[in-house]
């Protein structure tokens, strides 16, 4: 944990006191540290990019997007990985370099594909048939070549929440490593003037901790190189394998990133020897590993309900729609009181959302010093997947965004108002008063 303050009774982050972020910003509040996005940065640069040649790494941005966080993770050195329009036009608009983004996404649209190339996105990575003809219309209505992968599904389960698996056969994404299917799209990459197929990418899933799935899906993708080069004489410039990399939410033991990156270069060194081929360009591209940690959120507690032999609640001013993942996904997470950190927890209390669902907890049994209305509550690791799949659920507005880097803090995105939630609303004639 962190260096505390002078009275070491309130919990610091980035080295600001978070009692201090709370009453200057409000609450909810999502705080984010820059040191520890930079943190992870440097670990892949120097136990992956560095230390292997013909590597990439690109940043998972639907775990968390800004236009600041495009510049956080540009300074950095890494690449950014996109989903969607609306995360392409975020990178426009950071200015961020386009040739280094890649577009994933299992339906693309025709106008977001359009957007795609128009900006010069690095690569597509191509999911699907129609998406491949898609592109070749638009690459030639642009008069451009475009550089992408496919997506393929190994076949290979990860281990983690069933709604967080990918890479297993039975998936909405990547293209089935059926010969037929697989070969035929490839041919049609390489008889046209408008796509340069580079290779392929797999996803296996999210919150992995083990390395046995990646090591599985490279050693299959190294029999499709070697039986796409047999058959049709194609070469794999470039293998992406993908995010997924498990991070610390209550008391799970994460991985050093290098447990993963090595044993994918090891085995994609291997396989490719064992059959002769080079050994392609090896791209990864994590992102709750990057930004998980590196985000806290703050919440006031109101009112705190005792039932006698049951159990406490203590409720929170935000909840589901600032962070869905515990009713999506069963997610643990871990929390301190933060102007109470030098108090002993002898208290177990169940953190509610204020949410009209009875699924909307955030937290069962905390561990936490006796909480009373006013506290303030400091839920760890929610820097992934909290701010990017917030809703406005019982019409709460989201959150502002506060970034902390030593002892500074500064507004990322400002808190909703009400009059943003009536802002795109009109209001029909035939209503009218
Ligand atoms: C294609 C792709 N790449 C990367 C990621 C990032 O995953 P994570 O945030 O678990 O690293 C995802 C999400 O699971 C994904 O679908
Ligand atoms: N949103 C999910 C993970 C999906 C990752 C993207 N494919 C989560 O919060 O865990």
């Amino acid at each position: 944990m962190e260096k505390q303050n002078e009275n070491n009774k309130h919990f610091m982050f980035g080295g600001c006191n978070t009692v201090e972020l709370a009453e200057r910003y409000g609450t909810p509040l999502y705080v984010l540290s820059k040191e520890k996005i930079q943190e992870r940065c440097k670990e892949i640069r120097e136990t992956f990019l560095q230390k292997y040649e013909n590597t990439k790494a690109a940043y998972a941005s639907k775990a968390f997007l800004t236009m600041a966080m495009c510049r956080i993770i540009e300074s950095e050195g890494l690449g950014l990985d996109v989903v969607s329009g609306g995360e392409i036009y975020t990178a426009v608009q950071a200015g961020f370099p386009m040739e280094k983004t890649m577009f994933h996404g299992n339906n693309k649209s025709f106008e977001e594909l359009y957007l795609a190339v128009e900006h010069g996105v690095g690569r597509i990575i191509v999911d699907n048939l129609l998406e491949l003809e898609m592109l070749q219309q638009i690459a030639k209505e642009q008069g451009k070549k475009v550089d992408v992968l496919f997506r393929v599904t190994p076949g290979v389960e990860g281990k983690t929440h069933a709604y967080i698996v990918t890479g297993q056969k039975d998936s909405k994404f990547g293209i089935p490593l059926q010969p037929e299917i697989i070969e035929s799209a490839v041919k049609q990459t390489m008889e046209s003037p408008y796509i340069k197929l580079k290779g392929f990418h797999f996803h296996i899933g999210s919150q992995l901790f083990e390395n046995d799935s990646y090591t599985d899906a490279t050693q299959v993708l190294v029999n499709l190189m070697k039986h796409l080069k047999d058959h049709l004489e194609f070469i794999t410039e470039e293998l992406n394998t993908g995010g997924g990399f498990g991070i610390k939410y209550v008391d799970e033991a994460p991985r050093p990133l290098g447990y993963f990156t090595d044993a994918i270069m090891e085995t994609i060194k291997d396989a490719c020897e064992k059959v002769g081929l080079e050994v392609p360009t090896i791209i990864i591209e994590p992102g709750r590993w990057i930004v998980g940690e590196a985000g806290i959120t703050l919440y006031r507690i109101g009112t705190v309900k005792e039932i006698p032999d049951v159990r406490t609640y203590a409720s929170v001013d935000g909840g589901l729609p600032d962070n869905p993942r515990p009713a999506l996904y069963n997610a643990k997470y871990d929390a301190v009181v933060a102007n109470k950190i030098d108090e002993e927890k002898d208290q177990i209390v169940t953190i509610a959302g204020k949410c009209c669902e009875s699924g909307d907890i955030l937290i069962w049994d905390l561990q936490a010093p006796q909480i009373q209305t006013g506290d303030l509550l400091a839920v760890l690791s929610t820097g992934a997947y909290n701010f990017s799949m917030a809703s406005n659920y019982n019409r709460l507005p989201r959150p502002a965004v506060v970034l902390v880097d030593q002892g500074k803090a500064e507004i990322m995105v400002q808190r909703e108002t009400y009059g943003d939630l009536l802002s795109r609303e009109q209001m029909p004639n035939s209503l009218r008063r």
